[in-house]
């Protein structure tokens, strides 16, 4: 849906109450915010020009879902100017923690002004879609540079790529989470070339994590997404340690069909059937990434 200033609002306002309920200390680990653009302003390399879609909004829903906090990933229309991230993980009272996306030239005093403000990775981003250019051996330094924060980097990739990925993935010397697990084609099912692919890569270090999110961008059939529940579930029950869970509100680019947050939730545990998996996939697993000092 576009605004009369070509602004897109990929979110639904009518959202479902999920017949899930996660369990206390639920955290979405991938959402996104926009703006206020009046207060932060959109990069000029942005891909696309959202609504905005602030902290107050992404509580609201939060709560409308049953869950305790966020990870706020940085989506490219803020380039790396991450202060629309900052200003919402400081609104959010200890809640909220991020994913900055950097300028590789980016000060080792950025770095630690960053971590002050509750962010606790880099993203990379090689969606030509998205970014002008992923320069490797810049994002490489960066890895190296946040060693000593203790954070990890998320990589966003497309199942096309993974190959050429490996030896740029191998090379990173913290923790990997990969967003979307490299976006497979899930009506390949559970054995099909990008899972398989996939759990190669997974398998090749213990430190790497994936996001089993995206239903609504990986699953065109739409709720109850069975393409991707097939594919998804044993890939849980394979990693439950590695796994990780998000919203992906308010779904940058969306702007066809809304997705619904509520049926969203309720993918949940069709791909994570037991309470235990359900509790390492929404808090145990979130938390020792993003809140390791409370864990
Ligand atoms: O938010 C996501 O996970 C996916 C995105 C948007 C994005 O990543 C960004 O703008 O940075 C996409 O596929 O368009």
């Amino acid at each position: 849906m576009k605004d009369a200033d070509g602004r897109i609002r990929s979110w639904t306002l009518e959202l479902s109450r999920p017949r899930f309920t996660p369990p206390p200390g639920a955290v979405d680990a991938h959402c996104h915010v926009f703006g206020p653009q009046a207060e932060f302003p959109f990069s000029a390399k942005a891909k696309y020009l959202p609504q905005d879609a602030g902290p107050d909004a992404l509580f609201a829903l939060r709560r409308h879902l049953g869950f305790s906090r966020n990870v706020i990933v940085q989506a490219s229309c803020h380039g790396t100017d991450n202060r629309a991230t900052l200003h919402a993980i400081a609104v959010s009272e200890g809640t909220c923690r991020g994913v900055a996306v950097v300028d590789p030239a980016i000060s080792d005093d950025e770095l630690d002004a960053l971590h002050s403000g509750g962010i606790r990775g880099v993203r990379f981003n090689f969606l030509k879609r998205l970014v002008d250019d992923a320069p490797k051996d810049k994002f490489l330094d960066v890895a190296r540079r946040i060693q000593r924060l203790g954070w990890h980097v998320v990589v966003y990739f497309e199942a096309d790529i993974l190959d050429e990925m490996r030896p740029f993935l191998d090379a990173i010397p913290v923790p990997v989470v990969i967003d979307h697990m490299g976006r497979p084609d899930v009506r390949q099912g559970p054995d099909g070339a990008d899972m398989t692919a996939f759990r190669a890569l997974l398998d090749s270090r213990d430190d790497i994590w994936t996001k089993v999110t995206c239903p609504d961008r990986l699953d065109p059939a739409g709720p109850p997404y069975a393409d991707f529940v097939r594919a998804v579930r044993p890939l849980v029950e394979a990693y439950p340690d590695r796994v990780l869970w998000g919203t992906d509100w308010p779904h940058p680019n969306m702007e066809t069909v809304l997705p619904d947050d509520g049926a969203l939730v309720d993918v949940i545990p069709e791909i994570a059937a037991t309470a235990e998996l359900q509790r390492k996939l929404l808090v145990d697993n979130p938390m020792r990434l993003y809140w390791p000092e409370e864990v």
